[in-house]
């Protein structure tokens, strides 16, 4: 139900998804407040990482109404679309950087795309480097990096342009679990300065830590939607 108080970030009404004759998603109905902590979880092929693509259209919906921080994705052209994504923070399970150029700039890029002075830049890019705890990294390229690290990059770079929303994509599948935990510690950082979280994932540990709502999906439907709590997931609606 909507509540009016609240101001919803994503909103989402019946979104089909076919990529041929697959259904991904099928009559997916859901709201994100913003300041939330949201969890998209279910088997392998549930439509998660579908869900996420269609939030910050790299996907379109076959079918369905999408609403992002006040933007009606079946309303915007591409002229808009990078007004979208600098509204969103996304973040990948193999990180996505950008290999021959330097931890620096691959967070630079972002801001430089948004018309940013580059004393301006500077700033921001060595403050967050600061805060995921890897500002000595700021020159070196991303292939000399750990995982961990490199997620580190990836987080520094999503946020760096203070979007209200963050998008990651199972984040912390291909690390260890102490880098994983550093993670979250990071993600949990920009929750805590006001960013609402969307996260994909597996792992139970992520979400028995962070306090926040479940969203299972089973072959691209809405299953279940809970609530974290101390005595672990409470079921709702
Ligand atoms: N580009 C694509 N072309 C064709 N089919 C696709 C494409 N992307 C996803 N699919 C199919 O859509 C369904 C949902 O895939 P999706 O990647 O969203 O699931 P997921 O829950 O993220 O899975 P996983 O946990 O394995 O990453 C699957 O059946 C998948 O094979």
């Amino acid at each position: 139900m909507t509540d009016p108080s609240r101001n919803m970030i994503v909103r989402m009404f019946d979104v089909y998804k076919a990529y041929g004759k697959t259904s991904a998603l099928r009559g997916v109905s859901l709201e994100v407040a913003s300041g939330d902590i949201v969890f998209i979880t279910g088997p392998s092929g549930a439509g998660k990482s579908t869900l996420l693509k269609i939030i910050y259209k790299a996907e379109v919906a076959s079918q369905g109404q999408i609403i992002v921080d006040g933007m009606n994705l079946s309303r915007i052209g591409s002229r808009q679309l990078p007004e979208l994504r600098r509204r969103l923070g996304v973040i990948f399970q193999d990180f996505k950087l950008i290999a021959g150029r330097s931890v620096f700039d691959n967070i630079a890029l972002v801001l430089e795309a948004a018309g940013e002075k580059p004393k301006i830049i500077e700033k921001k890019v060595m403050s967050v480097l600061r805060t995921a705890g890897i500002e000595e990294k700021a020159r070196v390229f991303p292939p000399s990096l750990s995982g961990g690290e490199q997620q580190r990059v990836a987080v520094s770079r999503a946020v760096v342009g203070s979007p209200r929303l963050i998008l990651a994509d199972e984040p912390t599948a291909s690390l260890d679990p102490d880098s994983a935990e550093q993670i979250m510690q990071l993600l949990e950082t920009f929750h805590a300065r006001g960013a609402t979280l969307v996260i994909a994932t597996h792992n139970r540990r992520i979400i028995s830590r962070l306090k926040g709502r479940e969203i299972r999906l089973e072959s691209g439907s809405v299953k279940k939607q809970a609530i974290s709590s101390d005595n672990g997931m409470e079921e709702k609606g």
